[in-house]
């Protein structure tokens, strides 16, 4: 039996349906009615879906004898988290087999590491990659042979671009298979203080390497609470991966069963309708994934991302309801950037399974939706035990380290990790877990800048020695597509400790790696629209609380004329992205180009 659901979470929910009744509705009846009969497929068109196989298999795809399950992935070595992938369709192909379906890879989708492109022009492409991943996934899946399908991605934008790709496809079961965290290396406390020392010139380039490289060392995803990360918390809270197996590393056994696991469990779901995707992901599920990114003090580019993941449902949502959610959601886990530890010392504490039992017991999380095992969350979430011969589990225990995670009834912190932030500068929100109290309001005149290289420059040329909000304007999906800033992280940290109130505002994102300043991002409307922001002058006084949500300046705005828009950059294939920029839709409504009205 499952506690009843937070009054505040069940009048949301209530309201989200009112809201989406219209698009929910239209979504659902454009779903085709289950996977179609092969049979009734043309023969040349089976002929060629089958051509690679051996005789006997093809009789079995083509005469629908068992499942045939497709493959999407996102596989490259450039992001150590998805490089285990290399083998999954092998290890896949297997796994099916002795349960008598066949697999084929559907198709491929790009994915970028926004490790490697941090600072540089390639971020710039970062955000819009989520839509192509999804258009790529939907190319995939227009093979339409199948009956289900596994989606091979991880990392920050991938995952839900896969997951918007995969609701055009709504009317089939999908799980996601991920690979895991990569092994603890350098702690990412140190890794910070060796780049604030080098942003100082007080480490040199062979040091800052050395220290990075001991922090990246091997395949797996990162290991700090980051954007990626907080995909995997998501996806394991909607029930759409095992709840409970994130963070198993990707050389455990754990990981092995868990790919076998999977592979059964979507084996099954092709012949249970009430599993497709389309119904699966419901209000329950979106929210359950949202109240897990607020619990945890998740990555800011979430109140994106699962804006359009929603939408790609039928769902309208937006930030004033993750505000709601916020508010009623406690803190419960200490990961870094918002604690020290990493991904796996919070496995370890209980991890996605310990965080999903507690707020299930506290009437936070919905235990009662369905998950892709074609059992209820409460009843499925369990931690994976290393047994390499078979899929075993164990019940959740709420905590093994009170230092990371939390029971809901003593929480780090009352309210939730990430705050709606609105005032005369627009509205954008705030990542506070990360954030200690004492730097949480900062009230001082701003330097405005239109790129994060100027910010640097200013520091470098010992410019930013005053209390400061530092704005970057221009830095919005329409501007220039809407990059992390993070490479600003270690400059503002050091004017952060050597005392100066300091604070970031800007039109653009901060990575998931960002935190422990105090940052109102995402604001919208953008400069390039027009927003409040693109009328702030040096000196301008602002504000920005966080204890409030207030982002506010006391400059007479309204007698401004907006600063100069900055050229368009078109090299590194962004000249590409300039039709997409034109027509982007704001931050709040989820960035994107693929819900054009
Ligand atoms: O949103 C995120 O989580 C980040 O974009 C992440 O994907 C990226 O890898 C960081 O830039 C690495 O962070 P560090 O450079 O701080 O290690």
């Amino acid at each position: 039996m499952t506690t009843t659901l937070h009054s505040t979470l069940l009048a949301l929910r209530e309201q989200i349906e009112q809201r989406s009744k219209a698009s929910r509705t239209a979504y659902l009846n454009s779903l085709p009615q289950g996977p179609q009969n092969r049979t009734a497929v043309g023969c040349a068109n089976l002929a060629h879906t089958t051509a690679i196989y051996p005789s006997s298999t093809k009789r079995v795809i083509s005469l629908h004898k068992s499942p045939h399950i497709g493959i999407v992935t996102a596989y490259n070595d450039m992001l150590s988290a998805h490089q285990p992938f290399v083998d999954y369709p092998e290890k896949i192909a297997l796994h099916a087999r002795a349960l008598g379906a066949t697999t084929q890879v559907a198709g491929g989708t790009p994915a970028m590491c926004d490790g490697v492109t941090q600072g540089r022009e390639g971020m710039e492409l970062s955000l819009f990659s989520r839509d192509v991943i999804a258009l790529s996934a939907c190319v995939g899946l227009s093979h339409d042979v199948f009956d289900g399908a596994i989606l091979l991605g991880v990392c920050d934008k991938i995952a839900p671009g896969l997951l918007i790709g995969a609701l055009g496809f709504g009317h089939l079961p999908f799980v996601f298979i991920p690979a895991g965290p990569m092994e603890t290396g350098l702690s990412n406390s140190e890794k910070a203080k060796t780049r604030q020392l080098a942003a100082q010139g007080k480490a040199t380039r062979e040091v800052l390497l050395q220290s990075e490289e001991k922090a990246y060392h091997s395949a797996g995803t990162c290991t700090f609470y980051g954007t990626a990360n907080s995909n995997q918390l998501m996806l394991d809270f909607m029930g759409l991966q095992f709840p409970g197996g994130a963070f198993n590393l990707p050389t455990s056994p754990q990981r092995q069963a868990l790919i076998a696991e999977s592979v059964r469990a979507i084996e099954s779901a092709t012949r249970n309708p009430a599993l497709r995707l389309g119904t699966l992901v419901d209000s329950r599920c979106l929210m359950n994934a949202l109240v897990g990114l607020m619990a945890s003090g998740g990555s800011t580019n979430h109140t994106i991302h699962w804006i359009s993941v929603a939408r790609a449902a039928g769902y309208l949502i937006n930030w004033s309801d993750l505000e709601v959610i916020s508010s009623v959601t406690p803190l419960l886990t200490r990961v870094y950037p918002n604690g020290s530890e990493d991904v796996n010392a919070f496995h370890a504490a209980g991890g996605t399974a310990g965080l999903l039992a507690t707020l299930i017991n506290g009437g936070l999380v919905d235990g009662e939706a369905p998950t892709l095992w074609g059992t209820s969350l409460a009843d499925t979430v369990a931690e994976v035990l290393p047994n390499a011969e078979t899929f075993s589990t164990r019940k959740p225990e709420a905590t093994r380290n009170r230092e990371i995670l939390r029971p809901h009834d003593d929480p780090f912190e009352l309210d939730g990790g990430i705050r709606l932030m609105q005032g005369n500068l627009g509205r954008g929100v705030c990542k506070v877990s990360a954030v200690k109290h004492e730097h949480r309001l900062v009230e001082a005149p701003c330097r405005v800048f239109t790129d994060q290289q100027q910010v640097i420059d200013a520091f470098d040329r010992g410019e930013l020695t005053q209390p400061v909000v530092v704005v970057v304007a221009h830095q919005g999906p329409r501007a220039n597509g809407m990059p992390e800033l993070h490479k600003l992280t270690p400059l503002l940290g050091v004017l952060q400790d050597q005392g100066l109130p300091v604070a970031l505002v800007t039109d653009g994102r901060m990575s998931g790696a960002s935190g422990k300043v105090l940052s109102a991002i995402h604001i919208c409307p953008e400069a390039k629209a027009g927003g409040p922001i693109s009328r702030l002058r040096d000196g301008d006084m602002v504000r920005v609380d966080a204890d409030e949500g207030l982002l506010h300046t006391t400059a007479n705005l309204d007698e401004r004329e907006p600063m100069p828009t900055p050229p368009q950059a078109v090299s590194h294939g962004r000249g590409y992205f300039q039709v997409w920029r034109n027509t982007v839709s704001s931050a709040e409504e989820g960035a994107s180009n693929l819900f054009a009205e």
